[in-house]
């Protein structure tokens, strides 16, 4: 089963398949953000270059739009996407879970998200990427170095009129093995409205 139809699946079980919804792709460079839209979109697995200029990617499946921003010293990325998640719907924060000594740099970005509040509310999921590589990050280690330990809001359903709570979690993957970001996003799409 290809994932793109195991996607649309999904995004037509949930009734998203005609809602409009944006979908920020955001994580230090490196993280596998280009390599996801790129399974996403043809499930091909292709090795990329560090994405250069624009500092932004777009995928259209259906009405939802996906958008990666590469964060990290790209002092023109951010601009562009302060300026784009004006109306975001969902946060997908992308770290590569193998990399420990970027993990203070992650915190940082990940902190500057949560706390702005052109983003109070908006679902995130966080992906610890790269498990596949031997001596990446567990869960919990991940968890604890992103500062997010008692902060996740759980991986079963959560009542959607409980609006104090931002819907975060923490699920690990490995793009290139293509395991774990499904689960993310069947998790992520019970927020979209
Ligand atoms: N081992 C392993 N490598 C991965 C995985 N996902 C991505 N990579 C590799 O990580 C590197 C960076 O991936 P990209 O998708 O280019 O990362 P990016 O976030 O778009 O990075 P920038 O465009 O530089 O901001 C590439 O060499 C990928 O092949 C994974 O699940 N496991
Ligand atoms: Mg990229």
């Amino acid at each position: 089963m290809f994932l793109v139809d195991w996607f649309y699946g999904i995004l037509v079980t949930l009734g998203l398949w005609q809602k409009e919804a944006k979908i920020l792709f955001l994580g230090l460079d490196n993280a596998g953000k280009t390599t996801l839209l790129h399974m996403l979109k043809d499930e091909k697995l292709v090795q990329h270059q560090p994405t250069q200029f624009p500092t932004s990617e777009e995928l259209c499946i259906g009405k939802i739009k996906f958008k990666a921003f590469d964060l990290g010293g790209h002092q023109i990325a951010r601009r562009v996407w302060k300026d784009y998640y004006t109306k975001v719907d969902a946060v997908i924060y992308l770290v590569d879970s193998y990399d420990k000594e970027r993990f203070p740099e992650a915190k940082r970005e990940l902190d500057a998200l949560l706390s702005d509040e052109a983003l109070a509310n908006v679902p995130f999921l966080i992906l610890g990427n790269k498990i596949d590589i031997p001596y990446a990050a567990s869960e919990d280690e991940l968890q604890y170095y992103m500062g997010l330990t008692n902060f996740t809001s759980g991986k079963g359903k959560v009542n959607l009129d409980d609006s104090n709570i931002r819907p975060l979690e923490v699920f690990m993957c490995s793009i290139v093995r293509k395991m774990g970001y499904g689960e993310g996003f069947t998790w992520l799409s019970q927020y979209i409205k």
